[in-house]
């Protein structure tokens, strides 16, 4: 379940195709960098390597159309029960990379490059497990869109983030102008996207833009980084699998719906991990929470 249109989804063209892979296969020509994605189903937890550093990480249109696929992967990943997405060598992502931009500078252009990201980041926020973006260097523009999707982003002390939009003349486009007024309010959401200025981590967690900022590392030390990263969300998710993937599920469905449908949507998550292996094993044991 999720908010993506599935209109566009099924809005096939003239040979049968949806109009976002249409826009896929288009953009699989734009090449430069690439996504990687791997998967530990011991623990669970995936990690997406933004990986395209000699242009600060920013995404091709080959690179937006691996995170399709990348998404779909963690869609189907049932052992799933979070996915952590950063940047290589300590930077997070410079957003669109202006090489594709430049090839698709026109409104048409920009709107197919907005129904892709869309879709993409739309289905990202959607995924049945956690998901945090952690923020190292800057994450700008689409980059700083990009961490909106996710449930919770992480920053390093001295990382920024910039909804630099405005300053090349143009609004959000995948979606990020939408999630922030979602998270912050209308009022801050304007102050960051009139501003375009780049936010520090302290500010950022003070307004609620970021939930936790990694001050114990030295600088540029991204193993240290993305390892504190990993001691952080093990707080959630050292728990089952069945029920965080059942939360989020909630939150997806509160998120979306209708009040009315999501209660209807919670009884059946709920439904779905009553009396279950993690229900009996707790029922079955002196339970005391410290
Ligand atoms: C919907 C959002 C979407 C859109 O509107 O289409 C976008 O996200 S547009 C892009 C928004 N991002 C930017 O405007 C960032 C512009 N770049 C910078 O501000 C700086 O480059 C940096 C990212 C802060 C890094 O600065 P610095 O560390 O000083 O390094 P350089 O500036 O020398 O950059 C190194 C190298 O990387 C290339 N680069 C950086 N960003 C991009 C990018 N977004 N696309 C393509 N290439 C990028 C930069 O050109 C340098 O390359 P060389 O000149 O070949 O060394």
């Amino acid at each position: 379940m999720n908010n993506n249109n599935s209109a566009k989804k099924v809005k096939m063209n003239g040979n049968g195709e949806s109009v976002i892979d249409n826009i896929r296969r288009e953009y699989s020509d734009y090449k430069g960098g690439a996504l990687q994605l791997t998967k530990d189903d011991t623990t669970g937890i995936a990690d997406i390597c933004i990986n395209a550093f000699e242009r600060r990480n920013a995404l091709s249109g080959t690179m937006m159309s691996q995170l399709s696929d990348i998404i779909t992967q963690l869609e189907q990943w049932e052992q799933g029960k979070a996915v952590i997405i950063h940047g290589s060598n300590g930077f997070f992502s410079s957003g669109g990379d202006l090489n594709t931009v430049r090839n698709i500078d026109n409104s048409d252009g920009g709107r197919r490059m907005a129904l892709l990201m869309h879709d993409n980041l739309s289905r990202l926020q959607a995924l049945p497990l956690l998901s945090v973006a952690l923020i190292e260097g800057k994450a700008l523009g689409g980059g700083a869109e990009l961490t909106t999707a996710c449930d919770f982003r992480v920053m390093s002390r001295e990382a920024e983030i910039g909804f630099v939009h405005i300053k090349l003349g143009v609004t959000t486009g995948w979606g990020g102008g939408t999630r922030l007024v979602q998270m912050l309010g209308p009022c801050k959401a304007l102050d960051v996207m009139m501003s375009g200025r780049l936010i520090k981590a302290a500010e950022a967690l003070n307004i609620g833009l970021v939930q936790h900022v990694i001050s114990d590392c030295d600088t540029n030390d991204s193993n240290c980084v993305l390892s504190k990263c990993h001691e952080w969300l093990n707080s959630y998710t050292r728990h089952n699998a069945a029920t965080l993937r059942a939360i989020k599920g909630i939150v997806n469905s509160a998120r979306w719906l209708p009040t009315d449908e999501a209660l209807k949507k919670e009884v059946e998550y709920f439904a779905s991990v009553w009396g279950g292996p993690a229900h009996q094993k707790a029922l079955g044991s002196n339970i005391k929470h410290k």
